[in-house]
């Protein structure tokens, strides 16, 4: 019998938390998924621990950043991950990059612990687990009418730098498993979702998903079909970039289906009220204040960003709040065959789950992507602002083409979202990318000067 066996049933006891989190503390702020990184982790704890299989352990752990427990005895403020950990004697040595550490004490002393999501026979475990959906302790595997997916799919771990982890079966259909998790559903599950049901193609609808009950209700992951032959948006802005082709129809192209993907999102998610900028304006500013109190580089252009969303106030209302994509830029966008598609429907990740499920201004979006193009003009020396330029006319035409209005003709509304998108920009690559920095560090100083 292996060690293993002693984690039954399948919430694991108590006893066998404390062993992991000696080891999960130095790992955990290593990884590229963790959000607080630019706070020390002051505890850790584990919130859930259900043996999904024989040396494969579901974990949910909390990383606190200092305070006080909540009444009730809820842990103090901080954040929840998701971690799938294998507990193995001797791990194959592909493992290595993937092992976490060996426990120091209890009854799984001297057992090495890693990030099963590399383990190919894990993966494959794991797909077997969503296949049929039923429950494992807190744990409930769904999905939404039966849909043949097949048996024994070969699993691969997609290596991009990602705020989540995604494992690719047989190039058929992706597996999101989400990182830092939030109570309540996750708008990357309920969009897709929700667009499927209205007709949308634009984007992968979820196939099956999983969630969880205990310490709270929280989406944790959605299998969805995966797009083969599809080249994210960036890759081919850059690759223009590099051959000097001309990306005015793609981005053209991309306007009309972020239209069409507004247009849908509009109809499934009927909002009453309409947008109230004063409010937006508030936010943005709240936004800026908290920013530059991380990134001092800031401060200098503080009230020149602060007029654009003063403006706001006075300027054109706009089109109407809605549900949104909320983190739009050229990394969330593949194109497959002649059509561009749209992913990755959870909003920025730093944001509360209940802000990002509520309506905004789908200026936001457009300026996510106008950014975007700034970002991409930027990757190649010498500086290709023209080339930005042609795109954002040419996203903004093809938007316009579809939606109805021209999102050229509200340049207040578009200066403060751009605004502060470039703000939450900064803040994540002084977090995530320091190296990056100056890209959307320019982006703030041309805003806050010249405001265009
Ligand atoms: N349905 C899909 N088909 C093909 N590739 C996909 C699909 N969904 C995601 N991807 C790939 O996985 C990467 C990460 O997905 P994404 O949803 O953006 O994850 P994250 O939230 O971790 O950034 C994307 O950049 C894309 O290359
Ligand atoms: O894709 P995610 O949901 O993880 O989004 C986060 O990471 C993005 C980077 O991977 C970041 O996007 C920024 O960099 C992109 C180039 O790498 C650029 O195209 C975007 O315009 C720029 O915002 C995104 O902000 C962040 O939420």
């Amino acid at each position: 019998m292996t060690k293993t066996a002693f984690l039954r049933p399948r919430s694991a006891p108590a006893e066998h938390m404390g062993s992991f989190t000696g080891l999960l503390r130095e790992w955990l702020p290593r990884q590229r998924w963790f959000a607080g990184k630019d706070r020390p982790v002051t505890d850790l704890g584990v919130l859930s621990m259900t043996e999904l299989f024989p040396g494969c352990l579901h974990v949910l752990v909390h990383a606190g950043h200092g305070g006080v427990p909540a009444p009730g005895g809820a842990p103090p403020a901080g954040d929840c991950y998701q971690l799938l950990l294998g507990v193995r004697e001797t791990p194959s040595p592909r493992l290595g990059r993937a092992l976490i550490g060996r426990v120091r004490d209890g009854s799984l002393a001297g057992m090495a612990v890693y990030d099963a999501l590399h383990d190919p026979r894990a993966a494959q475990l794991f797909l077997e687990r969503l296949r049929r959906p039923g429950t494992s302790g807190p744990l409930r595997f769904e999905c939404d009418a039966p849909q043949e997916v097949p048996a024994g799919l070969v699993p691969r771990l997609l290596d991009a730098e990602q705020s989540n982890s995604s494992l690719v079966y047989g190039d058929e259909y992706i597996l999101k498993v989400f990182r830092r998790i939030q109570p309540g559903v996750n708008p990357d599950l309920e969009v897709p979702g929700a667009l499927a049901r209205q007709g949308c193609h634009r984007v992968p609808a979820p196939v099956a998903w999983f969630r969880t009950t205990h310490p709270f209700k929280a989406t944790l992951g959605v299998l969805q079909p995966y797009l083969r032959n599809a080249s994210d948006g960036w890759t081919l802005a850059l690759d223009a970039l590099a051959s000097g082709d001309d990306f005015t129809a793609q981005a053209h192209a991309l306007g009309r289906a972020t239209a069409d993907v507004h247009l849908a999102l509009a109809s499934a998610f009927p909002v009453g009220a309409p947008g109230e900028n004063g409010r937006t304006a508030a936010g943005m500013t709240e936004r800026l204040t908290a920013a530059a109190h991380c990134v001092p580089a800031l401060q200098p252009f503080v009230p020149g960003l602060r007029s654009a969303f003063a403006a706001l106030t006075t300027c054109d209302p706009g089109p109407p709040a809605q549900r949104i994509h909320g983190d739009l830029h050229l990394g969330q966008v593949l194109r497959a065959g002649r059509e561009w598609f749209v992913i990755d429907f959870e909003g920025e990740p730093s944001r509360p789950l209940s802000e990002r499920r509520s309506a905004h201004s789908p200026v936001r979006d457009i300026a996510g992507m106008l950014r975007s193009f700034d970002y991409a003009a930027r990757q190649r020396r010498p500086w290709r602002p023209e080339w930005a330029r042609r795109c954002r006319e040419a996203y903004c035409a093809g938007y316009a083409a579809r939606a109805g209005w021209d999102p050229r003709k509200k340049h207040g509304l578009l200066r403060a979202y751009e605004t502060d998108r470039a703000v939450y920009e900064v803040l994540y690559e002084a977090r995530h990318r320091p190296d990056w920095l100056p890209v959307p560090m320019a982006a703030i100083e041309r805003l806050a000067v010249r405001g265009d």
